[in-house]
């Protein structure tokens, strides 16, 4: 491996408190909420095909336009607690917020910039409130930050001259201040969720934003950052010029999920997913496919499957609303969840034959083993094989733990659990397996 002063500040996982309850969360919640709810993806009746929170980036958006939305923000029905709470039912166990996307609009009251919600007709702390909610509610709270900052004089995607790189050092100091003064407003922060770090002008800041990042652990122990933040020397970013994950965490699942754990590179990971194909922020004219919820159940079984959280996008509208779709899925995920959660929370990588009738989940303390049903055999029979030494003593279905299941032997380590639901069933059902594994 190559010498590197920037590369991965640790090798492998961390095995700390803080970092193992992020490993057992699950399930989270983002928000994308800011000035882009406002237009929803329309600008003077025209349709935004690209992602609402990059509506200011679309040619039908004039930016002085957009630049003075947020004298409009003003969202009467924003109320925090009822957030934390449809979060808490649906069985979130930690919430990524924007506090600035890259159009720099900040949801708190940055001292930094004029350019945020005390500025605005709403004039109160959005993320203050928040934090305060999401904390009463028990869900860990992590504070999303796009290095990308459309509206700061200084921001570069790339450095060209002498005077980019002059006025890049202002904005360098102008994103450490922020970030330290997050921290400092929100010290119950459990992370940081980088994003927009792609830019070149970032990726030559290795020594800078090492720095930064040791500045931001030493104020807040345990806090977790993943691998989006920084680049390394070469400027890479996510993986060192050697391999080696830079952050906490691997950062790179976005609207995507790994297939196999070979894909996870043994990494702790998160998939950030969005409802629609591609939308975070509110667009009011969603197209194309929407997931539903047994689709979003399964992404949540699959991320546990493969030791990974998964994180469901919310994107208020302008008047604070959590729209109709994101409360029916939340309330549905919800339902599943109260009766399934024990598959999910605390729950990681069996390494057992993947079947096709769904996913095998292990309870990282306790050891017990589940299969959760995404699709059931015509036969009825569900195939289930077992490493060398492993003997399966019985099955029984998570919410009737009573009643064993018809168990069959067919060859050595190899077994059928004859089940088939008696009605049709529209939702996936948990099996619980107990096992022993002779020396
Ligand atoms: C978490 C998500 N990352 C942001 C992005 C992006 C992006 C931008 C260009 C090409 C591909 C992806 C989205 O706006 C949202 O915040």
């Amino acid at each position: 491996s190559v010498k590197l002063e920037h590369g991965a500040h640790r090798l492998g996982k961390r095995t700390d408190k803080p970092m193992q309850a992020w490993r057992n969360y699950g399930l989270g919640q983002f928000i994308h909420w800011g000035v882009y709810a406002i237009p929803g993806g329309h600008w003077e009746g025209q349709y935004y095909p690209g992602a609402a929170e990059w509506i200011r980036s679309w040619k039908g958006m004039p930016k002085d336009a957009y630049d003075n939305l947020y004298k409009q923000f003003n969202p009467k029905k924003f109320n925090a607690k009822a957030w934390a709470k449809q979060a808490g039912d649906m069985g979130a166990k930690y919430v990524i917020i924007t506090t600035k996307h890259h159009d720099g609009f900040c949801l708190w009251p940055s001292k930094y910039t004029d350019y945020t919600v005390a500025n605005s007709p709403y004039k109160k702390d959005i993320i203050g409130q928040l934090v305060e909610a999401y904390d009463a509610e028990g869900i860990d709270v992590y504070l999303y930050f796009s290095i990308i900052d459309w509206n700061h004089p200084g921001y570069r995607s790339t450095l060209k001259s002498e005077q980019d790189r002059k006025e890049y050092e202002e904005f360098k100091k102008f994103t450490r201040n922020q970030l330290v003064e997050l921290l400092t407003l929100y010290p119950s922060t459990k992370g940081l969720w980088f994003d927009g770090s792609w830019d070149k002008a970032w990726t030559e800041q290795a020594e800078f934003a090492d720095a930064l990042g040791k500045e931001l652990r030493e104020m807040i122990p345990g806090l977790i950052i993943g691998s989006r933040f920084r680049p390394d020397d070469n400027g890479n970013r996510h993986f060192d010029t050697n391999g080696d994950l830079i952050g906490d965490y691997e950062q790179g699942w976005e609207r995507k999920m790994p297939n196999t754990i070979e894909d996870t590179n043994g990494n702790d990971w998160d998939c950030v997913m969005t409802v629609p194909e591609n939308q975070w922020g509110y667009h009011s004219d969603w197209k194309g496919h929407v997931k539903t919820t047994n689709e979003l159940i399964e992404m949540l079984v699959k991320a546990a499957s493969l030791d990974g959280n998964f994180v469901l996008n919310f994107g208020p509208d302008g008047q604070g609303n959590i729209r109709s779709e994101e409360t029916r899925l939340a309330a549905e995920i919800g339902e599943w969840m109260k009766e399934n959660n024990e598959a999910v929370y605390g729950c990681g990588y069996l390494d057992w034959e993947k079947q096709d009738w769904g996913y095998y989940t292990v309870n990282r303390e306790t050891g017990k083993k589940y299969m959760t049903v995404f699709n059931i055999p015509v036969s009825g029979a569900l195939r289930v094989k077992v490493p060398g030494k492993t003997k399966l003593n019985k099955a029984y279905l998570l919410n009737d733990p009573g009643a064993s299941l018809e168990l069959e032997e067919i060859h050595r380590n190899e077994y059928f659990i004859h089940y088939k639901p008696a009605s049709a069933t529209d939702r996936p059902f948990v099996i619980g397996v107990e096992t022993t594994d002779a020396k």
